[in-house]
């Protein structure tokens, strides 16, 4: 049975990716549950499965064996037409690089989701929560680096979905510019309660959540629990 309150869940996940004769193990293993509404940091260098880990629960990537429970239905058995459902009613995804539409605006862009999202928020409202309430009206080109962020934040979310999945999210961005985005992605925590998870290779954030992942070799080696959670304003790198 499923622990009380966890909406994702993975057991036994594996993943081997095959290029021809040579076989990469990414994901070994793995036994991970998350909680509603949970914060947590997911750190390891570089090539130690985080990403396709991330992939994987979000639905867009195939487990080679495991299982993947989202509020108690396994995710990998879903065909097609589950998973996308899948993705587009529960899973919001953040990525390093903004992928906005350009001809579009700020609010026209949160748009694009709320038109086919089952329970959206309206877009204004999305963009309210990631602090730019100034800027609907801007394209991507009259907008910051950490602002197309904050959008694509908003437009992550504006699905009110049940789990946030961040790869990278700061990656491109410069430690103040980076603390807004974090801003962000708290306060879009806090009122949407979606349980997220944001994968980093800055250490100093794991001080914003709940819990840390480390992965290691295609493994959870590490899960620190923190007593209590840093402001990202209160953090300097
Ligand atoms: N589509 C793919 N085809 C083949 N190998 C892949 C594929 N995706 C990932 N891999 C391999 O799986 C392993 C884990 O990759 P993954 O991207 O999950 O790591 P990561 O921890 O997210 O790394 P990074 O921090 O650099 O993003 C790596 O060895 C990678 O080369």
């Amino acid at each position: 049975m499923p622990e009380r309150g966890t909406i994702i869940e993975a057991r036994g996940l594996t993943k081997t990716y095959r290029n021809g004769p040579t076989e990469v193990r990414a994901l070994r293993d793995v036994d991970f549950a998350a909680r509603r509404g949970e914060f947590v940091v997911v750190l390891g260098p570089s090539g130690s499965g985080k990403s396709t880990f991330l992939n994987i629960l979000g639905g867009i990537d195939s487990a080679s064996s495991g299982s993947v429970l989202f509020d108690g239905q396994d995710i990998t058995r879903f065909g097609e037409k589950a998973l996308t459902r899948y993705r587009r009613d529960h899973v919001g995804f953040v990525f390093q690089f903004y992928n906005l539409v350009p001809s579009l605006t700020a609010l026209e862009n949160v748009a694009l989701v709320t038109e086919i999202a089952a329970r959206p928020m309206r877009p204004e409202e999305a963009l309210d929560i990631v602090g730019l309430s100034g800027r609907h009206g801007h394209f991507p080109a009259q907008l910051s680096g950490g602002e197309q962020q904050r959008v694509a934040i908003a437009r992550a979310i504006a699905k009110r979905p049940d789990l946030l999945f961040c790869d990278e999210p700061t990656g491109a961005l410069d430690s103040a510019t980076g603390v807004l985005v974090l801003d962000a992605l708290v306060e879009a925590n806090r009122t949407t309660g979606a349980t997220t998870l944001i994968i980093t290779h800055n250490a100093t954030i794991q001080q914003i959540a709940d819990r840390t992942l480390r992965f290691a070799d295609g493994h959870i080696v590490d899960e620190i629990a923190n007593a209590t959670r840093k402001r990202p304003g209160d953090l300097s790198w």
